[in-house]
């Protein structure tokens, strides 16, 4: 029985993994739940798991949480905070945490499991991005797992299985197109939260769903493909494929090309990241290739989608230039969502924010330094919606 963790329990990776464990109680059980602000769903899931302890990032939402428990015996240890969620994180005997707190925000609580010898189940893409030059030293240095869940990460990992590390030429990265893959360039001036939310294959939490539209998330998962597997920026590739079915794809030396296919469903790429290295029986809908039909592929447009480009030469960048972009394309999509800029203001003011901070990267941040990157990132932006405002001026995108 594998003992494990989760933070950002009440979001769709959250509640996907807790589904897992509902389904297959003989071989996980619950020590530690931590959400943001969702106080409801945080009480039914202690109820439902019995968690040892649990925290809300809110601290406000501590005593409406320590009320909707008050007759379970026993209580569970009850937190609030980033204090109480990284306390979460490395607590008791879990083997696993598994990340699915969303943003930035997840790098301590990963940190935290890390020096605790915990194994990452890593959901959390930004974690990564941001923190790699602080994460991988760390997962190195305690000898812990780094496992992929995102769904083309634990696709080319499941490829990678008995590939010697020198046989890998090239990763293949899919992406569905998102939302406006079908829609004309022109009329991206003027699309709405709700358009931006309708992803096409996946159902996923707000902001992800919205970099999936801007195809910054596929931006961001070259960035994590650098760093999780070690191939050069001029290796890893991105290619259009609408079906979501291919997860994404490992071309060897010998120009062989492994794949892992299935239907667009997280819970696969979870259920793998909790029993690598062992296969577990799912009665889930087996993959019929037939009834899938067409599989299609087509090149990324670089100039209706800026953000992949951005992401590329800021992975190639490197040092602080990844944490200064993840947080500009957290908080500009914040923006977006809260109806404050446009769509198409998000790749602008990315640009614009980290075209500052080149003179200011930090070739090997420190986690202070990332830290105070992501802060003053996130500053430059509401800077740089003043300056589109103002001087509507349309930054020339590369
Ligand atoms: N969803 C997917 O299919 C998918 C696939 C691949 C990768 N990912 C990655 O997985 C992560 C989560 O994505 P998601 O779609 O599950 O997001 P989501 O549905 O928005 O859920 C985010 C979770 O994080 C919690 N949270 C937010 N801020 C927090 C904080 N400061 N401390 C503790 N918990 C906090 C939220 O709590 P409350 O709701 O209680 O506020 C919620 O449980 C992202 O990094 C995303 O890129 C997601
Ligand atoms: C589900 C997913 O892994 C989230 O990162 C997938 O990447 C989303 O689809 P898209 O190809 O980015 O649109
Ligand atoms: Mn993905």
């Amino acid at each position: 029985m594998k003992a494990i963790t989760l933070v950002g329990s009440t979001g769709s990776i959250g509640t996907q993994t807790l589904d897992i464990v509902t389904q297959y109680p003989d071989q996980f059980r619950i020590v530690g739940l931590a959400a943001g602000s969702n106080v409801e769903m945080l009480a039914a899931q202690i109820r439902q798991f019995r968690p040892e302890i649990a925290a809300i990032c809110s601290e406000d939402k501590l005593p409406a949480l320590k009320e909707a428990i008050i007759d379970l015996d026993p209580q569970p240890i009850l937190l609030a905070g980033e204090a109480g969620v990284i306390e979460v994180a490395r607590y008791g005997d879990a083997q696993t945490v598994v990340t699915g707190i969303v943003g930035c925000a997840g790098l301590l609580p990963t940190i935290a499991a890390i020096e605790a010898g915990k194994d990452i189940a890593l959901a959390n893409k930004e974690t990564l991005i941001a923190g790699a030059p602080v994460v991988l030293p760390l997962v190195e240095k305690h000898g812990v797992k780094l496992l992929p869940a995102d769904s083309e990460h634990s696709a080319i990992f499941q490829c990678l299985q008995g590939v010697p590390k020198a046989g890998l030429r090239k990763i293949l990265l899919t992406a569905s197109g998102g939302a406006f893959r079908d829609w004309d360039v022109e009329k991206l001036a003027d699309v709405t939260v709700a358009d931006a939310l309708k992803h096409p294959n996946w159902s996923m939490g707000r902001k992800i769903t919205v970099d999936s539209a801007t195809l910054m998330n596929k931006g961001l998962e070259v960035i994590e493909a650098h760093f999780l597997f070690g191939l050069d920026y001029d290796d890893i590739e991105i290619v259009i494929h609408p079906q979501s079915i291919i997860h994404s794809l490992i071309e060897l030396q010998d120009t062989s090309v492994l794949a892992q296919l299935g239907w667009p469903d997280m819970r696969l790429p979870l259920l793998y990241a909790l029993s690598w290295p062992d296969r577990i029986y799912t009665n889930w809908e087996r993959l019929d290739l037939v009834k899938a039909g067409n599989l299609t592929f087509r090149e990324p447009d670089h100039q209706k989608y800026p953000c992949m480009k951005l992401a590329y030469a800021v992975g190639k960048a490197g040092g602080s230039m990844p944490a200064v972009l993840n947080a500009a394309n957290e908080q500009a999509v914040a923006l977006f969502l809260e109806e404050k800029i446009r769509f198409l203001d998000i790749p602008r003011c990315i640009e614009w924010v980290c075209d500052r901070h080149q003179n200011d990267n930090r070739a090997n941040p420190s986690l202070d330094d990332i830290l105070t990157a992501d802060k003053w990132a996130r500053q430059e932006v509401l800077i740089a919606t003043e300056k589109l405002e103002t001087q509507s001026r349309i930054i020339s995108l590369r």
